[in-house]
């Protein structure tokens, strides 16, 4: 031990006057474990302490700046004074969503969480023989597709009963209140899921107990990261024939480099499938009864024990790479106890450096009820989350929001949805208290809106609240506003960041059949538009022809088919088309004059510059190096108009422009004729010269295509996909099913769907999801432009 303990001075020395660590790593894979520990805390306190020392300077700056106004010194001066009763119900509050790859089992489970809760008295099945379907997919077109289209929220109260091994006997039971967003697995509806983990504190991420990790759960681990999301893991499915819970947690580990362990083991596998056990504890957990409800714990199988040693080693060991204090108790050679465990799982799992892995069944009503208790045990209540405002009024310094009922209203409308009473608006109380009645401000507008009625949102039912507190979730009526609006009580200049919205991919025109319906068209268009910002609706300025774009061909369908439904429209759709970019390879000067002198106020303007690729296909630049006032500044403004006007349609397809770079350095101006509208015209005229002498090329959509079957069906699969030119990176065989990965260009993706169904008997399945942008075939380019250029022509003769 006391080598150890040099060992530790030595690197802590290290460490902290010059950074020495790097070098020590090197070698480190070769120590002994308990070195390494060592190693990696000491490691961790040198980035603590200079993160202390880096925040404690930050705060002094900003208080220095600051000049706060009297809401604000108000504020500070309550969560100086916290009161505990506020911070006692908070303890018990969890805001989670539940966020998968599609048929995971998120609705599923879903049903049992309402259920063992007593939210709805028998559970019904998604695509149940039943024919009512579950709960959480409310929309008819869900029950019969078996898919969830829309996130749809509950909330639900769980018992936590005291458990002695945690030292909490004689504390009684713990009532904890769940709020709860089920989320869409496929990836068309990847909206809902960012939206939903935008505003949640917590996240239980299902994977199937064959499959492990795939590329929808990739999908969502990337989102739960991009919102700092806690999550613990839910291996579903432990009955299903090759079920291996250790493979889930191999992914979790190596394919999203995340530390996950198991805090359970399975008693039994596929149908033997019985109950767990809980390794931190070390007692059995069976559900019986007719539907699981029945919670039995007993001792743990003789047969098990070993095994079941051996996987707390391990949840112990990997807890003590993320975790100081179990890390010194494997130092001190001491076992942590059950509390310990616990407390340290809480701990790193709520820091996003754990994620602990649980497994059940939900379809067989097994293992449900422990998953309910570790989303009260692990994950974080509203106020162990940060969440950050930014204040206009301190040149958007970003301030803290606290889970507090005393603190002026902050919240944000995370979602809209349409319903028989008028426009729902989702909206998470960040801080203070919204009530019926009260009159909020919209951050973005500055409007002013009285809230006429707030509910509580159980599906599509919906129960009436005066009031909703701090940190929780509720949707009010009567409020117009955007998706990712922030509403304050009007005295604090808070303005919550939205989320990320990907742009759509793929489009086609759009228009109902019979004129009369025209009316009913544009009322869907526009509440479509409105609940989902990656639905988009323009009118082709070429063909006057409505277009609707989105993420992908379902999504699409799904839109027209309830335009069908909820407003009786049937609708002409033409070929779904690519959203195509374009851009140029190389540099080109231009000196443009644009020149009408006769008779009259003339239009004059000259310039000069370059253009040039940026280097990435990213944003466009526009860049001014005038010197000597050769042009002034408003008509320079204009020409930064006409540069953006000239990358929203570009000059080959008329598609957007991407990773493009122009200067203007020089020009001329007329004493009379110049205007703001000729440098506009200008520089879009010489934007289109130049842009076509620059090697300009049609970039297309590749997308990131992932496709799994039985294993019988693979020389199939490989062949179609060989003759759509994808490129397979990857092919994972495992005892059933293979996965491939591979970049497809969308364009070659139409009708893939119903080729692999034919393929594989319907047993294979694929996701989609937007990659990069890539030049597309020469041969295509040309035929694009060609097309482009024809439609073009003809519209000038019809003229
Ligand atoms: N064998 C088995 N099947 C399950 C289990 N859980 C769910 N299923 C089945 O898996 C299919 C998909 O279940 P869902 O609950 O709709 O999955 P989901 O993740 O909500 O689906 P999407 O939201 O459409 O992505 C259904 O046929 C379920 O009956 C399970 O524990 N075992």
């Amino acid at each position: 031990m006391r080598s150890v303990l040099s060992f530790r001075a030595s690197l802590r020395g290290a460490a902290l006057r010059n950074g020495e660590w790097t070098a020590c790593r090197r070698n480190f894979a070769s120590l002994p474990v308990q070195y390494r520990v060592v190693g990696q805390n000491c490691q961790r306190a040198s980035a603590q302490r200079q993160q202390r020392r880096w925040q404690s300077g930050a705060a002094a700056a900003v208080q220095e700046a600051a000049v706060q106004t009297p809401e604000e010194l108000s504020q500070e001066s309550i969560i100086s004074n916290l009161d505990p009763a506020e911070a006692a119900r908070l303890e018990k509050v969890r805001n989670i969503g539940i966020a998968a790859h599609i048929d995971s089992g998120k609705t599923t489970a879903t049903e049992r969480v309402l259920f063992y809760t007593g939210r709805i008295n028998d559970i019904h099945e998604v695509r149940g023989r039943d024919a009512v379907g579950a709960k959480m997919d409310s929309m008819d077109l869900e029950r019969e597709k078996g898919i969830t289209i829309q996130s749809a929220a509950t909330f639900c109260d769980w018992v936590v009963n005291e458990r002695a091994e945690y030292g909490k006997a004689g504390q009684g039971e713990e009532k904890y209140h769940i709020n709860l967003i089920d989320t869409p697995g496929h990836i068309d509806f990847t909206i809902e899921v960012e939206r939903a983990l935008r505003v949640l504190d917590g996240a239980v991420m299902i994977l199937c107990a064959v499959s492990g990790v795939q590329s929808q759960t990739v999908t969502v681990d990337r989102q739960m990261r991009r919102y700092n999301v806690p999550r613990i893991s839910f291996v579903n499915k432990m009955d299903r024939a090759g079920a291996n819970p250790w493979k889930a947690i191999d992914g979790i580990n190596h394919k999203l480099r995340i530390p996950a362990a198991a805090v359970q083991v399975p008693i039994g596998m596929e149908d033997e499938f019985k109950g767990v056990v809980d390794l931190i504890r070390m007692k059995a957990i069976y559900s019986e009864g007719n539907n699981g409800e029945v919670v039995r714990e007993a001792e743990v199988p003789d047969d098990l024990r070993e095994f079941a040693q051996e996987k707390r080693r391990k949840l112990i060991e990997t807890l003590a790479d993320v975790d100081d204090e179990i890390a010194n108790a494997f130092l001190d050679e001491r076992t942590p106890s059950p509390t310990e465990i616990q407390a340290a799982i809480r701990r790193a799992t709520i820091s996003l450096k754990f994620t602990p892995v649980l497994m059940g069944s939900a379809l067989a009503d097994k293992s449900i009820q422990p998953m309910l208790d570790a989303v009260c045990d692990y994950l974080p209540n509203p106020s162990e989350v940060e969440n950050l405002a930014l204040d206009r009024r301190r040149s958007e310094t970003p301030v803290k929001l606290v889970s507090y009922n005393s603190l002026p209203f902050v919240g944000l409308a995370f979602k809209l949805e349409e319903s028989n009473f008028g426009q729902l608006t989702y909206i998470r109380v960040y801080q203070g208290q919204i009530r019926k009645g009260q009159t909020v401000v919209n951050a973005r507008t500055g409007q002013k809106v009285k809230i006429p009625r707030i509910v509580r949102m159980h599906s599509n039912e919906m129960e009436q609240v005066q009031e909703i507190g701090a940190g929780e979730i509720c949707a009010v009526f009567g409020v117009d506003c955007a998706s990712g609006d922030t509403f304050t009580d009007g005295g604090l200049g808070y303005s919550m960041t939205s989320m990320f919205v990907p742009d759509p991919v793929i489009s086609l025109s759009i228009r109902p059949k019979q004129t009369k319906d025209t009316p009913n068209f544009s009322k869907a268009m526009a509440r479509f538009q409105r609940e989902d910002p990656t639905f988009r609706v323009h009118v082709d300025t070429e063909s006057g022809e409505s277009i609707i774009s989105g993420m992908g061909e379902l999504h699409l369908s799904i839109y027209v088919e309830r335009m069908k439904r909820e407003y009786g429209v049937e609708v002409v759709t033409g070929q779904p088309q690519v959203a195509y970019r374009e851009t140029l390879t190389e540099r080109v000067e231009f000196d443009h004059l644009l020149k009408k002198q006769t008779g009259g106020a003339g239009d004059y303007a000259r310039v000069m510059g370059w253009m040039e690729p940026t280097g990435q296909l990213g944003e466009n630049k526009f860049e001014n190096q005038v010197t000597g006032g050769t042009i002034d500044e408003k008509y320079l403004f204009a020409c930064e108009k006409g540069f953006n006007d000239s990358c929203r349609e570009g000059p080959l397809l008329g598609h957007k422009v991407l990773g493009t770079h122009m200067v203007v350095n020089d020009g001329a101006t007329h004493m009379t004729d110049s205007s703001e509208h000729a440098f506009r015209t200008a520089t879009i005229q010489a934007f289109r010269q130049a842009f076509r002498k620059a090697g300009p090329q049609v970039l297309e959509p590749l997308m990131k295509t992932v496709v799994s079957a039985p294993n019988e069906f693979q020389g199939n699969i490989v062949g179609i996909l060989n003759k759509r030119n994808a490129t397979i990176h990857d092919t994972e065989i495992g005892p059933e099913d293979f996965t491939l990965t591979a970049d497809c260009s969308l364009n070659s993706m139409f009708g893939f769907s119903s080729q692999l169904r034919a393929a594989s008997q319907g047993k294979g399945e694929f996701s989609m999801e937007f990659s990069h942008y890539a030049p597309a075939p020469m041969q295509l380019q040309k035929e694009l432009v060609a097309k482009h250029e024809k439609a073009r022509l003809e519209k000038i003769s019809k003229k």
